[in-house]
C-alpha cells in the first residue's frame, strides 16, 4: 500500500507542562529533546512519535503518514495535486522538527493538516519509558490509530479512500455512522465518526501488556476527570482499552490486545452489535443514557457475543 502506517501526530498546546507530566507519568512515553518550543514524545526507538509544540490554542496540529521512500512521496504529491489539493514540500527545518528525511504537507477536505513522510530518524539513546511499562506495540503497525469526527463522512472520506488508498475494515451505521480503515495488519489506523462536528476524537496507542493498561487505568482513576471512557473491549478490533482526557481536550485510547488482520484477504462488513463487547462507559453521559447503553450491550452479551481470549507470555 502507498501509505504504510500512522507515523506520528503533532499537538499544539497551551499546556506543555501538563503534557510533560501526563505523557510519561500516565502513558509511559518518554519526553525527549525538550526546549522552549516544546518536546518530542517517544514510544519506541524512533526519535519522536508525538510532537508537542507550545501554541495559542489546543489542537492536533498534524497527522503524519509514513511512506516507503521519496518516490512514494512523489506519487502522493501527484495524486493530491491532480485532485486539486494544494501540496507543498516541507522545509529542511520542518523535516528536522518531525525527525524525518523528507515530508509533504497538505490539508484534508475539512482542513485537518495531513503530512506524508519517509525516513524517520531513531533516537540517540534507546527508548526509556516514563514509567514501568512493557512497551508500546508499534513497528510495522505504526504508532496506533487516529479517529476524526466529521460533519459529513461523504465530504471527508473520499480523500482518504480514493486518493490515499485507505482500505475499509468495517463500518457501523448506528448509533453513529463510523468507518474504520487499515493500511497494514492493524485493524484500523484511521477511522471517522459522523457526529455533526469536524474535529479530532482520539489517538489510540497499544501496549505490549494488559497490565500496562490496567496500571495506567489505576493511575488515571487517581485523578478527577482523567478517565473519559471506562475500561472496555471493542467488538471490531478486540482491543481492551480505556480513554484518557489529554491536557488538550482530545482523548488518548490506551489499549492492549488488538487483533491482527491480513489485508490481502480481509472482507469489510457492517458491525451491528455496537462498539464494545463490554465496558467503555462514557463518563459525560447522564445515568439514564448510560444505563440504556449497558442494557443494549448486555443484550448482545446474552446472544453470546465474544472475541477470542488469548495469552501472550
Ligand atoms: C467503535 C470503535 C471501535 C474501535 C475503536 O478503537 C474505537 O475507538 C471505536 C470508537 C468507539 C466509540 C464510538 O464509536 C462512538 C463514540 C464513542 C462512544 C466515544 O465517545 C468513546 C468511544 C467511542
Ligand atoms: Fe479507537
Amino acid at each position: 500500500m502507498l501509505l504504510r502506517s500512522l507515523g506520528y501526530i503533532a499537538v499544539a498546546t497551551r499546556d506543555d507542562a501538563g503534557w510533560a507530566e501526563f505523557a510519561p507519568g500516565l502513558l509511559g512515553m518518554e519526553v525527549a529533546d525538550r526546549d522552549s518550543r516544546g518536546f518530542a514524545l517517544r514510544t519506541d526507538a524512533r526519535a519522536g512519535r508525538v510532537f508537542v509544540e507550545r501554541g495559542e490554542a489546543d489542537r492536533v496540529a498534524a497527522m503524519g503518514w509514513e511512506v516507503a521512500d521519496v518516490a512514494a512521496l512523489g506519487i502522493v504529491a501527484a495524486r493530491l495535486s491532480n485532485a486539486g489539493y494544494p501540496v507543498r514540500a516541507g522545509t529542511a527545518l520542518e523535516a528536522e522538527q518531525r525527525r524525518v528525511a523528507a515530508l509533504l504537507i497538505a490539508q484534508d477536505p475539512v482542513g485537518n493538516r495531513v503530512e506524508f513522510f519517509h525516513g524517520a530518524a531513531e533516537g540517540a539513546a534507546p527508548f526509556l519509558p516514563g514509567r514501568a511499562i512493557s512497551g508500546f506495540r508499534t513497528g510495522s503497525l505504526g504508532l496506533g490509530h487516529v479517529v476524526l469526527t466529521a460533519r459529513s463522512l461523504d465530504t471527508l472520506l473520499p480523500f482518504y479512500t480514493d486518493l490515499l488508498g485507505f482500505r475499509l475494515s468495517d463500518y457501523a451505521l448506528r448509533p453513529f455512522k463510523a468507518y474504520f480503515f487499515h493500511l497494514n495488519s492493524r485493524h484500523h489506523s484511521f477511522a471517522a465518526i459522523e457526529t455533526g462536528v469536524d474535529g479530532f476524537h482520539h489517538l489510540m496507542v497499544e501496549l505490549e501488556s494488559l497490565d500496562d493498561v490496567g496500571q495506567g487505568y489505576d493511575l488515571a482513576q487517581l485523578e478527577e476527570r482523567r478517565v473519559a471512557v471506562t475500561l472496555g473491549r471493542h467488538s471490531n478490533d478486540h482491543m481492551t482499552s480505556f480513554y484518557a482526557r489529554t491536557p488538550s481536550g482530545f482523548m488518548i485510547e490506551y489499549g492492549w490486545g488488538g487483533r491482527s488482520i491480513d489485508p490481502a484477504t480481509w472482507e469489510p462488513f457492517e458491525c451491528v452489535d455496537g462498539p464494545s463487547l463490554w465496558g467503555h462507559e462514557r463518563s459525560w453521559l447522564d445515568a439514564e443514557t448510560r444505563a440504556e447503553a449497558l442494557r443494549l450491550r448486555l443484550g448482545a452479551a446474552a446472544r453470546g457475543m465474544r472475541a477470542p481470549d488469548f495469552v501472550r507470555d
